[in-house]
């Protein structure tokens, strides 16, 4: 029997500063947009409609030349020349129309507080250097997925980041073909992932996530003969001095 697909949301990484944005609404919920939108991708060109908007809005425009303020109501001319469209004002028959408008225009559209609306929705982002991870619970609650990355910040080691800068120049200098650099390259990060696990955890870990409460890697040093955490995270230091 096919098992029913708990979350069919397609997850893609945008290039958001090569695309247009437009978004209406310049109260609390066009800032938490905005300051999420501008948080991943600086750059992005934003036009914010709005009758009006928050102080904080504003000085977060600023300090971005790429985000343009038009004070006014919203026209279906603010969506000629945009890409993705994101709703966030108090009036909810606005935003069926803007969505029936930028629909007919075949643009995609993100509508605060209403899930049927959406097109798409926004995730919460851990990001450590180059390295990004975007959760989603596909609706169900945004709270949890603000408290896994939380979970998840605390969890990956910062050392990732080395690693993955190193990557690039690991791979220049492999010989061979598609199948053998691949081959190198799992070698290579084996580390990251291969470490057998120790059951049952040590002393301070538990629950689900038993190797996230792991980092920092309980007491130093470690009570002899208690059994070790997992330490992937371990390797991935030894794989950052690489
Ligand atoms: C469907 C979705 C559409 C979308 O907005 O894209 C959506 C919808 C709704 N949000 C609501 C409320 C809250 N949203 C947050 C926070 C975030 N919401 C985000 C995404 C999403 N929110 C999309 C699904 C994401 C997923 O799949 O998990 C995050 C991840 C990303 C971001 O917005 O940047 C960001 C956390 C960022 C971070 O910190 O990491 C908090 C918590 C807080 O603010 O502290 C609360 C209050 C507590 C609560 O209700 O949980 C309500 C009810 C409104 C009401 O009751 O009136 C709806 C509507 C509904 O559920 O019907
Ligand atoms: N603030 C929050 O955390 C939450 C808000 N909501 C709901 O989300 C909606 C938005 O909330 P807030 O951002 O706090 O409201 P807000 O009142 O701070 O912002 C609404 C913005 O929409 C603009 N606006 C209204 N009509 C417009 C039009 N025709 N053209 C252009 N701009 C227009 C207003 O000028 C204002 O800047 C509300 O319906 C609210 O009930 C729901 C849950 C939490």
């Amino acid at each position: 029997m096919k098992m029913p697909v708990q979350n069919p949301l397609f997850p893609v990484f945008l290039k958001l500063e090569n695309l247009r944005v437009l978004l209406v609404g310049g109260g609390n919920v066009g800032l938490e947009k905005l300051t999420a939108i501008l948080r991943s991708s600086p750059a992005t060109a934003v036009t914010v409609v709005s009758l009006t908007f928050l102080p904080a809005l504003r000085a977060l425009a600023a300090r971005h030349p790429a985000v343009q303020l038009h004070v006014g109501s919203y026209a279906d001319s603010f969506l000629e020349g945009a890409d993705l469209v994101f709703c966030a004002t108090d009036d909810p028959a606005l935003h069926r129309r803007i969505v029936a408008a930028a629909h007919a225009a075949r643009l995609l559209v993100n509508v605060a507080d209403t899930p049927p609306l959406c097109d798409f929705y926004l995730s919460s982002v851990v990001q450590k250097g180059a390295l990004k991870v975007a959760v989603s619970t596909n609706g169900q609650s945004p709270t949890v997925a603000k408290r896994l990355r939380a979970v998840l910040e605390a969890a990956l080691p910062d050392e990732l980041d080395a690693v993955l800068q190193k990557m690039p120049a690991i791979r220049k200098q492999l010989a061979g073909d598609f199948a053998a650099k691949v081959k190198a390259l799992d070698a290579v990060t084996a580390g990251l992932a291969g470490a057998p696990a120790t059951w049952p955890p040590p002393p301070g870990a538990g629950g689900r996530w038993p190797w996230a409460r792991c980092w920092p890697p309980g007491p130093w040093p470690w009570p002899a003969g208690a059994p070790r955490p997992i330490n992937r995270w371990m390797k991935t230091k030894e794989l950052a001095n690489y």
